[in-house]
């Protein structure tokens, strides 16, 4: 009785609007075997989230892609929190749990206000109608967050294009993945060497990790993995959620009102348009026993494919899922997952559209889609190419 799908999720139709397939498998039952990839797939709220929070049964050290690190080598040296499981996750953890709680992050703020009053008041300033891509959903992370963390100013450019082959990579090995094997190695040889203690500035978040091995929280041989978990998932992801809360916002002006009625929408709007657009669309777990899901026998061993974005938009959990709306309660969307991996960098990446918004805010009467919304394609990734935009100011 195992409910089968012959549709290719990380091919072009489908990455280019998965809305229709996803309500395919949401409507065809708790679980779906996908014979093209030999995969079990989940697309609905209740499925995806029981599986995220029950780590026992649902593991990750055998990472949390297409490819079982059981069976294939990986293409880099596994994530100690991502690709790791209890006990071993626990201490890599707990040090970034400490060192990216919202607390530690108002030292930031103030300076974070400053960045994001600039790059808009330049912005505005020279001219109305901009691509919001580039100007704000990439410049502003860029602006902030390697400096956040301490790594030099020299190659910073290699972070777009190292996020996107990583998050290709959690995929099969397509064409989007072949597009980014020619430089990974390069630009994975820049990565690592950012996360060597010698080249970080004291205090920034890398610095505090290699400070946190000092104190034997985490051993100095695990310190630049740690640091290489914040440059390999606190770019790319936030650049597009930015992009994503800057469309939304674009593309339903009484939401843009009802926030500048009430600023203090603005962090309810970002997890608002997380849930909508879910800038990470799916990743995989793999079954540490045979396990029944609806009425479905999944064997052990087995890769099990959760589909977040379609999670974020099941009818069974949300009411009217395709509409954003300022005034729902968003909490519990799994869009920064859910469990003992949940994104430990969720506080950072709220902190930096939190902050975005107020610029806006501070500045911006109308905001308004002017031109073709173009997407970026990622195996992983809902991501976005170009965002004509239009303001009108106050
Ligand atoms: C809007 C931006 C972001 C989104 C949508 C996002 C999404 C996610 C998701 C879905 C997970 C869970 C992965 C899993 O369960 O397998 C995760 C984990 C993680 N995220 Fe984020 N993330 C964002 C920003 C960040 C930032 C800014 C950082 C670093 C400062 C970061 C660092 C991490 C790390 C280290 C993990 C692994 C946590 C663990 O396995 O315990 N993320 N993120
Ligand atoms: C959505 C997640 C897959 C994002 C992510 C990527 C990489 C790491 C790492 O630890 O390298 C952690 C989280």
């Amino acid at each position: 009785d195992i409910v089968t799908s012959s549709e290719d999720p990380f091919g072009p139709e489908v990455l280019h609007d998965p809305l229709p397939f996803q309500a395919r498998l949401r409507e065809a039952g708790p679980v779906v075997y996908l014979p093209t990839y030999n995969v079990y797939a989940m697309g609905r709220y209740s499925d995806v989230h029981a599986a995220l929070t029950d780590w026992q049964t649902f593991e990750c050290s055998a990472g949390v892609g297409l490819s079982n690190f059981r069976k294939e080598k990986p293409w880099r040296p596994p994530s100690l929190l991502l690709e790791a499981d209890p006990p071993f996750h626990n201490a890599p953890r707990a040090v970034l749990s400490k060192i990216l709680g919202a607390r530690q992050l108002h030292t930031l703020q103030a300076q974070w206000a400053t960045d994001a009053d600039d790059v808009v008041d330049a912005l505005v300033s020279s001219t109305l109608e901009f691509d919001a891509v580039p100007a704000l959903a990439e410049a502003f992370p860029l602006r902030v967050f390697p400096d956040a963390v301490g790594i030099p100013h020299e190659g910073r450019e290699r972070l777009l294009p190292y996020g996107d082959h990583l998050f290709n990579a959690f995929g099969p090995e397509n064409a989007l993945v072949q597009r980014g094997a020619g430089t990974i190695g390069e630009i994975s040889g820049w990565v690592n060497d950012q996360c060597a203690r010698n080249v970080l500035t004291p205090g920034g978040f890398g610095a505090e990790i290699w400070a946190a091995a000092d104190r034997g929280d985490i051993s100095h041989e695990q310190a630049p993995t740690i640091v290489r978990s914040l440059l390999s998932a606190g770019v790319d992801t936030t650049v597009h959620a930015l992009a994503a809360v800057l469309y939304a916002l674009a593309s339903n002006s009484e939401q843009w009102v009802l926030l500048q009625s009430d600023p203090n929408l603005a962090r309810r709007a970002f997890d608002e348009a997380i849930r909508l657009e879910s800038p990470v669309q799916t990743f995989f777990r793999t079954t540490t026993r045979d396990i029944r899901v609806g009425g479905t026998l999944i064997p052990q061993g087995e890769k099990i494919l959760m589909f977040l974005g379609s999670a974020n938009r099941d009818e069974r959990r949300w009411q009217n899922p395709d509409a954003f709306d300022l005034t729902r309660d968003p909490s519990g969307h799994v869009g920064f997952g859910m469990g003992i991996h949940q994104c430990v960098g969720q506080h950072v990446a709220r902190l930096e559209a939190a902050t975005v918004m107020a610029a806006l805010l501070k500045r911006v009467k109308t905001i308004e889609v002017n031109g073709p919304v173009t997407r970026h394609l990622n195996n992983t990734l809902r991501a976005w190419e170009s965002l004509p935009m239009r303001v009108t100011l106050k």
